[in-house]
This record gives structure tokens, sequence and C-alpha cells, in this order.
């Protein structure tokens, strides 16, 4: 049966009620809401989709699913009521001061993740990358203890609540890859060039002989041959394995480089990577199970799956957080790093609620120069299948050492805000690196530069974006967001209002890469933290009223007296319990 709308159009003011319509007609579903016009404060109609009961007179329309109606009605609000509580409200505090200094056209559309370690884990350290911008700190379970993990947790919340932030918590699992040990206590350890070293799985008590490496992975000895190629972080450091004594492997340095704490080991083999008994890890380790009791226990916002192989392994971490914390909504990230995740990327995304391009050891599993069409592919089918996603690793790695970034540092930011990513990470430039601020910055400022240059020159172009609601209910949402959108950008509207309580409809208008910055209201500060990552959104934490109409209203007042919008600002909102569209100036 064909899916119907009903359509009011009333031309009294916005606070008359559907019984003052004077237009009532059926429409197909989907409905094309086109817009056009100069944009001239005052004279904009307002427009609502929202849903209509399913008692309706319309036989085609009394399905057991609810129709939405639309109604129009031309411009003006009610003023809004006096004595708001203007601390009803909660943004953070850094983008309050931005949107008050530069006005929200300006605002940062790309997010910004950090990685904290040694060089940023004091309190000091975490309030200046929250003000430079951070909007998630992650945690790497490779490295620190949980001790150290919970202290930085603690900072970082301390932080939201007295200086009024809203930083996310990232925690990253290590995964059960190969990767070297500990390299007693050092910070790095050079190797040079012919130099002959054993890597051994043993136990060694006391401190680690010179030239020997610890490796976790107890079949290594097993695994690899003689003349295979051992490559440290991808290639940073290469070895040739010479000889094999019980559980040592003595291999001969053959590209010179150094060596960091628990860097990543994969082995060749005539110019392929070897995939033995390694191949088998489970994605999640005993240790990966007992961190992620800990990020659940802890309340973390984002649990990043490294190596994930499969959509299985998403899955199952996905009951078993339900399982262990029936309210929680920690969304699970998955980390396209392996071979196995680009053979199986569609089912991965769609089972995860986000992706990272993990370009570390991606880089080492496959071709360098295969890393970026992939990271392209990735990028695109996130948006495409609506899942946030994150472009990591060696954005600034230079900066880990020096105090500006090379010109191909900065083509490769660049490279993934034209993309339109929805966020950055920096890794050991924030974690370990000189100038983790400075790192940030250049984020940033690179961020806003290429998201000004692409909305000004119209250098985006438009993607298609497939239907992925599954019910009908959800298509009226993707409708809803699609439509609202494209009236941003053809109406230049200021902003766009999204009202949503779980979130999924400020998502959909992200996806979408509107021109205007979206501000989403949402009344749970879990949800609020978790739209920190997407594209555009500038999350809040609001109370809605009974009523769309008093929202709007309280919405306004709140925002007018901080400061963050003004009379006259034109906006399109849209709400997920109405599923309605409207468009108004700001009264
Ligand atoms: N908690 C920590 N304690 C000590 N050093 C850390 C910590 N977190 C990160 N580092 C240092 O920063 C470097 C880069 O950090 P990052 O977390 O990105 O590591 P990575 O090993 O590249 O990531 P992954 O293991 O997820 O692939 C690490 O190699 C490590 O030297
Ligand atoms: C971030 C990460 O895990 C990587 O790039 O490998
Ligand atoms: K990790
Ligand atoms: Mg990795």
């Amino acid at each position: 049966m064909a899916q119907s709308l009903n359509l009011f159009i009333s031309t009294s003011s916005p606070i008359s009620k559907p019984s003052n319509s004077f237009l009532t007609g059926t429409f197909r579903w989907p409905v094309k809401v086109k817009t056009s016009g100069i944009r001239k404060p005052g004279q904009f109609p307002q427009l609502f989709i929202t849903k209509a009961s399913s008692a309706s007179s319309d036989p085609e329309t009394a399905s057991a699913e609810a129709t939405p109606q639309v109604l129009v009605s031309s411009n003006g609000i009610v003023s809004t009521p006096p004595g708001q509580d203007t601390s009803a409200i909660d943004v953070d505090a850094v983008t309050e001061a931005e949107l008050k200094e530069n006005g929200f056209r300006s605002t940062r559309r790309t997010k910004l993740i950090c990685t904290i370690g040694p060089a940023t884990c004091g309190s000091e350290q975490l309030e200046a990358l929250a003000i430079g911008g951070m909007n998630v700190a992650r945690i790497n379970m490779c490295h620190g203890t949980r001790e150290w993990h919970k202290r930085v947790i603690e900072r970082v919340r301390r932080l939201n609540e007295e200086k009024g932030f809203a930083v996310a918590i990232m925690m990253d699992t290590e995964g059960s890859e190969i990767h070297m040990g500990d390299l007693g206590g050092a910070s790095s350890v050079k190797a040079e060039d012919g130099e002959v070293w054993t890597f051994s799985v043993r136990a060694f008590d006391s401190s680690l002989p010179d030239y020997t490496i610890n490796v976790n992975y107890e079949g290594f000895a097993e695994d690899v041959k003689v003349g295979d190629e051992l490559l440290v972080d991808g290639g940073m450091v290469r070895f040739e394995v010479i000889e094999k004594i019980g559980p040592d492997v003595k291999c001969r340095c053959t590209d010179p480089g150094l060596l960091l704490p628990r860097a990543n080991l994969t082995f060749w083999r005539h110019g392929s990577l070897v995939r033995e008994r390694n191949a088998m890890l489970p994605t999640i380790s005993s240790k990966d199970w007992l961190d992620i009791d800990f990020g659940i226990a802890e309340g973390v916002d984002f649990i990043a799956i490294s190596f994930v192989k499969s959509a299985e392994v998403i899955t199952h971490l996905k009951s078993y957080i339900k399982a262990r914390a029936r309210d929680s909504d920690i969304a699970v990230i998955a980390k396209i790093e392996s071979v196995d995740s680009l053979r199986n990327l569609e089912e991965i995304i769609l089972a995860s609620d986000g992706a990272m391009v993990a370009r570390g050891d991606l880089g080492a599993q496959i071709p360098l120069e295969q890393v970026p069409s992939e990271q392209q592919k990735i990028v695109q089918l996130c948006r495409q299948l609506n899942k946030p996603v994150i472009v990591a690793s060696q954005l600034l790695e230079s900066m880990i050492e020096y105090p500006t970034p090379t010109r191909a540092e900065v083509a490769d930011i660049s490279e993934a805000v034209r993309q339109r990513s929805d966020a950055l990470m920096l890794s050991g430039e924030s974690a370990m690196g000189q100038y983790p601020e400075k790192a940030l910055t250049v984020l940033r400022s690179v961020s806003l530069r290429i998201e000004k240059w692409w909305r000004e020159a119209k250098h985006h172009e438009a993607m298609e974006l497939p239907d992925i609601a599954s019910s009908f209910s959800d298509s009226i949402s993707e409708e809803i967001c699609n439509s609202a959108a494209k009236m941003a950008n053809n109406l230049e509207v200021d902003a766009l209002f999204v009202y949503t309580k779980d979130g999924h409809m400020a998502s959909l208008l992200s996806r979408c890469r509107p021109d205007c910055p979206i501000f989403a209201f949402t009344t749970t500060t879990s949800v609020r933290r978790r739209l920190n990552l997407q594209w555009g959104l500038i999350p809040f934490r609001l109370s809605f009223s009974d009523d769309m109409e008093s929202t709007l209203n309280k919405t306004f007042a709140l925002l007018k007296a901080r400061g963050m919008i003004k009379s006259g600002d034109l906006v399109i909102a849209v709400s997920d319990m109405l599923q309605s569209i409207q468009v108004m100036n700001v009264p």
C-alpha cells in the first residue's frame, strides 16, 4: 500500500493549532520539500511535519503505522516566557566561548581526539587540551596500568564538572596481535644497521639483557622461519630472521630506527604478510575482557576494538555491554587495521557504532600506497551507513619532536577534512610528544581553514546517501533530515536545531554534512557526550517541555540569555518526538 501524508498549510501565527489550517491534502511519501527565495528575516513560513494519529478519515492513511502530517504556517514566534532559568541548558564552556567569539557559522565541524599518555596525563595538561578543542580523550590499554587510566578518567571527569567541558572518554583495547614488550623501562631504543637482536618469548625476571626484545605471542618462534622479514610498526625498523634457538629468534637489523615500547610486529615471507596461527588469535583477549569490564565500570563513552576481523565480535561485545550495564550506552568503535577488517568492511561497520581508520597498523598489513584509497573508501562507507568515522595515526608524526608540522602532514590533515571524516586523532603527538598542545592547534586551525574553504567555494560535491532506515518511522526521520539539511543549505540558515532523545536524528543530520552547524539538544548527559564525536554537531543537554513550541521557546530564551544566538537568526528545527521541520527567525 502506498504511504501518504496529510498536509495542512496555515497562514496564521505559529502558535496557531492545526484547526487554523486552510488546506488539507494527501501526498505520496516520500514528500519532497522544495524551498527557495532570498533570506529576509521575518518572512519565512514555518513548516511542521508531524505524525498524524492513525485514526485518519482517509482509509489509505489509516494504516497501523502512524503517517506524518505537514503543517505550514507563517512566521512569528511568541515572546519567551519570563523567568527562564539559564542554567537549565548544558553546553561545554569551550564551544560556548567559540560561539560567542566567532558566531556559530564558523565553529569547527571536524571533531578532535587526543591520546592521553605521559605527556598529557596531568590535570593542567588535560585542561589545556580541552581548551584547545579536544572533544574526546583516548586512553590506550596497550600502555600503562588500569590504575593509571583510572586516574586520567577521574581527572577528565573532574575538569568536565568543574570547568564545564564535555570531553568524552574513549577506551582503546590492546587486542591480541603480536607486539614487543616494554623495553625494560626505556622510552625508546635505537637499532642500528647490521646489529643482531634477540626476539624472545622468555619471561626475564630481572632487567632485559642488551639487544633483547620481549615478544608477547607464545607461538612466535614456531611461526617465523629463517629468511622472514620482521617489521616493527609496519616498517619503521626492519630485521631479517637469521637463526632460531628454542624460544629465541635471532634477527639482523636491515633498516635502522627507533624501537618504541610495545611496538607492533609483523613478519613477511616472499613479500606477503605471514598469517599463521597468529591469524587465529582472538580479537578480544582475556586481558581485553578485563579492560572492557574496567571501561564499563568507569562508564567510558566509547570502546574502540583493535584488530576487528568480523562483525560477530562487535555484536558479541555489544550484547555483553548490554547485559553488564543495562542503561549504559557505551558506543563500540571498530578499528579498521587488518586485512580481515577490510575484507568484511561493510558488515563490520554496520554492526558497530562507528569506525576508526587505524592507519598505523593498517599500513603494516597492506602496502602503504594502498592506505589512502582504503581511507577514502572507509570514510565514504561510514557516512553512507550513518556511522561516525575517525582518521587516525601519524597525522602530525613529526610534531612528536618538532614544533612545526611538515607541509605533507598539513596536506594529509586537509585531505581527511576534505573527505569530511567526523574526527581526527592524535596518537604519539599528544601521548608522549614534545608539543601536544601545538599539535592540537595545528589540527584545529587546518580543520577550520579547510572547512571554510570548501563551504565558501562550494568545493564539496553532494554525496549520494542511500536509504538506510529499517522501519517506516525511521524513513520519516531520514527524509526529514535529508530535506532539512537541503533546506538549510538553500535558505542559507544560520543553524539547524535538532531535538533528539537518543541522538539518532542528530546523527542523520550530521550525515548530510550541511553548510551550517547543528545544535543538537538531548535530555541526557551521556548522549550529549557521545554526540561529541560526530561531524558538525554542537551537543546541548536540555530537559524538554511537553510540547515542541514551549521547548523551542525555552531554547531560544536560554541561548539568547547566554549570548549564543540573537534575534533574527534564521534556524531550522527538527525533532524526533514530533518528527517535524520548522523554519523560523529567532524572535
Ligand atoms: N598510557 C601510556 N603510557 C605510556 N606511553 C603511552 C601511553 N599511551 C601512549 N603512549 C605512547 O605513545 C605512543 C603512541 O600512542 P598510541 O596510543 O597511539 O600507540 P599505538 O601503539 O600507535 O596505538 P595502537 O596500539 O592502538 O595501534 C605509544 O607508542 C607509547 O609510546
Ligand atoms: C590507532 C591505531 O591503533 C593504529 O593506527 O594502528
Ligand atoms: K590499542
Ligand atoms: Mg593499532
